[in-house]
């Protein structure tokens, strides 16, 4: 749903262009990646505090929270080397309904199944753009994690059905999503812009432009609204305080992962995604009821 933070989004989408004018592709990586660490890392460090809030969560103990928490994102990188193509579709199915919940689902009072279906959708439509507007480097990463070689008619086609479907679903659901034209049309235009910073940036700036400024802030903004209500101006501090410890220990788990898996990759890249893929699995079903409980 379009909202004032939305608004600003799109004024940051539109002012991306200008600025990647400015920096050529290895500084967009490497600026990329550093936003990735740090802001994208952050919105998923509070993840232990988010589930407090939950009701029921007093059920377990913290201890007993964060050693499932650990279990599940330790069990996700194990099997990635043991089965990297399953676990990669298990990452990409919850990635694409992650996206598309943050997107479409905050504000829904009643979040039916077609409206579920959807969200997936629309994560699978922005996927599938970054994946198939770079298609070179993503098939050349996909090769290092999973050892298969996949042809870009295989991402062309998963883009051109995620496309229909989500106008399908669009044209179903228009009179739920849209309450007037404006808000159709800023929709269009937002999916047609990062289409163009897909086409014209590398797969690494692709994937963290938009896991940042279109799902790691919005996400932040909705984490610091439960966690520390909506007019307490020091939120963000707060939010900052109680998640740096998360953040260091998941940055040292990182390079202990590349300490020890570099010998079997050509990039470093191909164990950046499975540690993103280890974190994303807790932190989508923390999410995921945090919006069922507080829409
Ligand atoms: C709390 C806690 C913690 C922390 C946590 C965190 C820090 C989290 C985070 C989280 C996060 C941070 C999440 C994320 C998410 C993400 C996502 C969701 C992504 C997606 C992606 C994708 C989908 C991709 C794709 C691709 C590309 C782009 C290229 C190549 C190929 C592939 C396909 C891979 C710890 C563990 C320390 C401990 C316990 C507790």
């Amino acid at each position: 749903m379009m909202s004032g933070l939305h608004r600003v989004l799109l004024v940051i989408t539109l002012f991306s262009f200008w600025f990647i004018g400015f920096i050529d592709h290895a500084e967009a990586n490497y600026l990329g990646i550093s936003l990735v660490l740090t802001v994208g890392l952050i919105h998923g460090a509070n993840d232990l505090r988010i589930i407090g809030k939950l009701n029921g969560s007093n059920r377990f103990s913290k201890k007993k929270q964060l050693s499932l928490y650990v279990f599940m994102a330790l069990s996700t990188f194990v099997i990635f080397y043991l089965f990297p193509v399953t676990a990669l579709i298990i990452f990409l199915l919850f990635s694409c309904y992650h996206f598309g919940e943050q997107h479409w689902l905050e504000g829904q009072v009643k979040n039916s199944g077609i409206l579920r279906f959807f969200a997936f959708t629309y994560g699978l439509l922005i996927i599938s753009m970054i994946l198939k507007f770079n298609s070179s480097e993503t098939i050349l990463v996909l090769k290092d994690i999973t050892h298969i070689e996949i042809s870009s008619s295989l991402l062309n086609i998963v883009f051109y059905i995620s496309a229909l479907i989500f106008l399908i679903l669009t044209y179903l659901l228009r009179s739920v999503l849209f309450p007037n034209f404006n808000e159709f049309f800023k929709e269009f235009f937002l999916i047609l812009m990062l289409g163009v910073i897909f086409k014209i940036s590398t797969l690494i700036w692709s994937f963290a432009f938009y896991f940042i400024v279109w799902h790691a802030i919005p996400s932040l903004y909705s984490q610091i609204k439960v966690l520390y209500g909506k007019g307490k101006g020091n939120g963000v501090l707060a939010y900052l305080k109680h998640s740096i410890l998360y953040w260091l220990i998941s940055i040292v788990g990182l390079m202990i992962a590349i300490f020890f898996f570099k010998e079997n990759t050509t990039w470093i890249i191909s164990i950046f995604f499975p540690f993103i893929a280890a974190l994303t699995i807790p932190h989508v079903l923390v999410m995921s009821k945090m919006f069922e409980e507080y829409s």
